[in-house]
């Protein structure tokens, strides 16, 4: 087998690159001289469109594609259904077909969301999907689709994302403890918190070992370490940032989830179980404690 590191750079085509986690993810891949990252926004690769898909894919030859474009409003799936699916499924089975005919490995994004919340101790891979709504539903049939049209993918399923950038519970916490004095917060709804670099960094770590050989193609788990509930997540938050500004809340209200009025139920318990990505690629869980730190140093440098 050849040393991947003696090898030209390894081109990766990246799309949804105006996203949060392609921002981080290609950050990260432009600090390593092993990889050569091409982020691609949504008009320069539209994956509802077979030709768009065909054309860059035409134009860049990559080696790798990962497919972080989506559509993430769980509330508004609801009532935009043909969007989301158009994207989160329809777009998955283009990028699978099209990818699939050039043997070009794809690595796609999936969601905590595939299940109903019902196991407490946490979700591996097997376990049966079983969305609560239109968003976890588009997600399940790409990953289905996927599955069905190209074997040489890997579905690496994530869970609360957070970064400096986008739209993610983190920042809509800032903003809220910026102008209200008081915060309402889940405390029955568990699950791990992630930081979008954090997802770069194991997405990154699996391709140089695709690349090294390792045939090891299917769906995984990843997410930070520590479960945690939307009230104590916000906590953290609220401590943090409050040693960089003086914030505008005072207090914090652990709530049920239903005293919220959101509009589609989120699973009670969403934990992904992260072993097989252990046993498989020896890629551990980093704690999303030291990963909010290190997203709220960001996000306080930039203003
Ligand atoms: N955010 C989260 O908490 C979680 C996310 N995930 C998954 O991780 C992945 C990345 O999520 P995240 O970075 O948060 O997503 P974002 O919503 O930040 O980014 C998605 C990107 O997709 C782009 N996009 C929209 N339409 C198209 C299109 N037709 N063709 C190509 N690109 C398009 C958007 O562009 P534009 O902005 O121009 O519309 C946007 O930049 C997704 O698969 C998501 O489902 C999984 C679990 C949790
Ligand atoms: C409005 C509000 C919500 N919540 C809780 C209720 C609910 O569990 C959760 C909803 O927050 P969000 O809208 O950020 O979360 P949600 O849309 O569920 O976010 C998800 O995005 C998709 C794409 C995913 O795949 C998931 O992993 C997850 O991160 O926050 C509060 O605790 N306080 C509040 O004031």
């Amino acid at each position: 087998m050849t040393e991947w590191t003696t090898l030209l750079p390894i081109k990766i085509l990246v799309t949804g690159g105006n996203g949060q986690v392609a921002h981080d993810l290609v950050l990260l891949g432009k600090q390593d001289n092993h990889f050569k990252m091409i982020p691609l926004n949504a008009s320069e690769l539209d994956v509802r469109s077979v030709v768009s898909i065909q054309h860059a894919l035409d134009l860049y030859m990559p080696d790798y594609v990962i497919n972080t474009a989506a559509f993430n409003k769980v509330d508004a799936a609801e009532h935009e259904l043909e969007r989301c699916f158009s994207l989160n499924r329809d777009g998955v089975r283009n990028l699978a077909i099209e990818c699939g005919a050039l043997s070009i490995p794809l690595i796609h994004l999936s969601t905590d969301h595939l299940f109903d919340g019902h196991y407490a101790s946490g979700y591996v891979e097997d376990d049966d999907a079983s969305p609560l709504g239109v968003f976890g539903e588009s997600k399940r049939q790409g990953e289905e689709f996927l599955r069905q049209y190209h074997p040489k993918h890997i579905i690496l399923r994530v869970s609360w994302i957070f970064s400096a950038r986008g739209d993610n519970y983190l920042l809509r916490t800032l903003e809220k403890a910026r102008s209200s004095t008081e915060i309402e917060a889940a405390d029955d709804r568990q699950g791990c918190p992630t930081s979008a670099a954090d997802v770069g960094r194991v997405i990154l770590a699996i391709i140089k070992q695709l690349h090294n050989g390792a045939e090891a193609w299917g769906t995984y788990h990843y997410c930070g370490a520590e479960v945690t509930t939307r009230y104590r997540f916000t906590e953290a938050v609220l401590a943090a940032a409050g040693q960089y500004e003086a914030l505008k809340t005072t207090s914090l209200l652990p709530v049920p989830s239903r005293a919220l009025h959101i509009e589609v139920e989120r699973p009670a318990s969403s934990v992904l179980k992260c072993k097989k990505l252990l046993s498989t690629f020896g890629i551990r869980q980093r704690p999303w404690r030291s990963e909010l730190m290190a997203v709220l140093r960001q996000i306080y440098q930039q203003k």
